[in-house]
């Protein structure tokens, strides 16, 4: 029964308004850092036998702000990076969802292939592939921590869970939002989701209209795209 926390990094400027993606040096903003240090202060009480990140910098800091004061080194796997989002990287989220490709990101996310870039599906499978053999390695006991990105941790949830990729837009993973699994021979159970912490002032609807959800959410019905940037 391996237990799996996965941590969405802390805020960026980009996060939010823009699909940053593989985008280099995109560094965890002020506000970033400080959710990082909360959710380090969070996971203070637990031990944990492997801190794994994502090599791209935002998830670097966040893994890195658990990791102080602890013996476990931070350890870089790939295969936890972000989707490829190819032509779509770096482009305002706005412009996207005038995108065609927008309404199957959204309802059909197994079909999806980003121009220039990765299926969602293989996304999924790499990241999978990776949780089955960290669990693997670190065995039944160990609690670990993955840091990685929206897409990718609402892709392990999603098969998790059992849910078709196609419904993985169903799932929201914040910025620095905790989520737990446990991992037993026959089934993994989703003990945490989204945690973000006590506050719940962020399960108010969103200002604006009744529909409307923002600009990362141009029909109040989609999902942000990547994960979003979250209510606190
Ligand atoms: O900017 C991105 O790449 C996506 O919007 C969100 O993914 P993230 O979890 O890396 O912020």
């Amino acid at each position: 029964m391996t237990t799996l926390l996965l941590a969405r990094h802390g805020l960026t400027h980009l996060t939010g308004p823009v699909l940053a993606g593989w985008t280099p040096g995109v560094h965890l903003s002020d506000r970033g850092r400080e959710q990082a240090g909360a959710l380090a202060s969070r996971l203070s009480a637990l031990d944990l036998d492997a801190i794994v990140s994502s090599p791209l910098e935002r998830c670097q800091e966040t893994a890195q702000a658990v990791a102080a004061g602890r013996e476990t080194q931070v350890r870089t796997d790939e295969r936890f990076g972000e989707c490829r989002y190819g032509d779509w990287t770096g482009r305002p989220l706005g412009e996207l969802a005038e995108d065609p490709l927008w309404p199957v990101v959204q309802n059909h996310p197994s079909a999806v292939t980003f121009p220039g870039g990765e299926s969602l599906a293989a996304v999924q499978h790499r990241a999978v592939s990776a949780v089955r053999e960290w669990n693997e390695r670190l065995g039944p006991k160990a609690v670990y921590l993955v840091c990685s990105h929206g897409d990718v941790i609402k892709a392990i949830v999603a098969d998790a869970m059992g849910l078709h990729l196609d419904q993985f837009q169903r799932i929201a993973a914040d910025p620095a939002s905790l989520t737990a699994i446990r991992y037993t021979p026959m089934r993994p159970f989703v003990l945490r989701l989204n945690d973000v912490g006590g506050d719940v002032a962020g399960l108010r609807p969103p200002e604006g209209t009744e529909d409307a959800g923002g600009g990362e959410n141009p029909s109040g019905s989609d999902a942000a795209v990547g994960g979003g940037a979250g209510t606190t």
